[in-house]
């Protein structure tokens, strides 16, 4: 008699089949927020899940911040933290230390991907000039080298891909005069995300989704209509971090990627649990009910 545990653990395999049919080539963008690297363990089990996807058949891209890890360091050269609508206000010498900060964030993220076996490429979005930015203005004010997206060009990305690479991006681009700009991480995953025609872009934070109220953890909602969303920016419910994250996933959603999940990094394994189950956990922006979407 085969023990129960054993044919749970089929059973699970099981229910991953039409999950891991409907995904099969897909290209799926997993934006890895800064605030859920919260420590070595929970960064290999994030990479660990990416790796898995790339396995099993999937064409998965990490987009990858490091907001928290920039901040930390803008402080230690005793400069004061600023953000205008979740985008730091970057000068000179704070351009140059998210580029630091962001490219060491970066290699440490390859060098998990290379120690489970699969190759990694690590890129910023100046390389084969894949993000190409103009100066980024909030509500007229100058807040610096922040760069609003103008242009991506997915090359580098396909032929990475096409080499069995899997392309892991850190959002600095770069103007006609070569010059360097700060990307908010969630714009530069929508971005490419839209770009690449991608089937998904899960967005992995610290938060278990997008709550009603900021305040109550219970308050976390399921599913997202875009209007709905639009609403809950205007009301001021939708603030700091989460705003460029919601901007941008109805932007991605307008211009046809086809779902967007936002959810909580640092519940291990998440990622597994969102594409492999029928779970469903964290907030799924939508513009058509889920049932549609598993009906086409
Ligand atoms: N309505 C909301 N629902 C959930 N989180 C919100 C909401 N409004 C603001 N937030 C904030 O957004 C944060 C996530 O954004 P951010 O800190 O930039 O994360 P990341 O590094 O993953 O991009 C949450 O930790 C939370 O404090
Ligand atoms: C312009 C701007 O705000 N750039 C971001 C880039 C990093 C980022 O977005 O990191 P998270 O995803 O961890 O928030 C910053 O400097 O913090």
């Amino acid at each position: 008699m085969v023990d129960q545990k054993y044919l749970e653990k089929a059973e699970v395999l099981i229910e991953a089949l039409p999950y891991i049919r409907r995904f099969h080539d897909k290209i799926i963008v997993v934006k890895y927020g800064g605030s859920a690297m919260i420590d070595e363990e929970l960064k290999r089990e994030v990479i660990q899940d990416v790796v898995l996807l790339k396995l099993v058949g999937f064409r998965p891209i990490i987009v990858h911040g490091g907001g928290k890890e920039i901040s930390r360091w803008v402080d230690k050269a005793g400069k004061e933290t600023e953000f205008v609508g979740g985008l730091r206000v970057t000068d000179k010498e704070t351009i140059e230390i998210a580029q630091m900060v962001l490219g060491k964030v970066n290699k440490d993220l390859v060098a998990n991907v290379q120690t489970l076996g699969v190759q990694a490429a690590g890129i910023s979005g100046m390389d084969g000039g894949m993000l190409k930015v103009e100066k980024k203005y909030v509500d007229g004010r100058d807040i610096g080298y922040v760069g609003d997206i103008k242009s991506v060009d997915t090359k580098i990305l396909h032929d990475l891909m096409e080499q069995d690479f899997l392309p892991i991006v850190y959002p600095i681009g770069m103007d006609d005069n070569g010059d360097a700009y700060n990307i908010n991480a969630d714009e530069a995953a929508s971005a490419i995300a839209t770009a690449l025609k991608a089937e998904k872009l899960a967005y992995l934070s610290d938060v278990e989704g997008v709550r009603l109220d900021p305040e109550d953890p219970s308050s976390v909602i399921s599913e997202l209509y875009v209007e709905e969303a639009e609403k809950l920016v205007e009301e001021g419910v939708i603030k700091g971090g989460m705003l460029p994250k919601i901007r941008n996933c109805i932007e991605a959603l307008k211009d046809g990627v086809s779902r967007i999940h936002i959810m909580d990094g640092r519940i291990p394994h998440s990622l597994l649990l969102e594409f492999f189950t029928n779970k469903g956990i964290g907030t799924a922006i939508i513009q058509e009910s889920e049932e549609k979407y598993w009906n086409e």
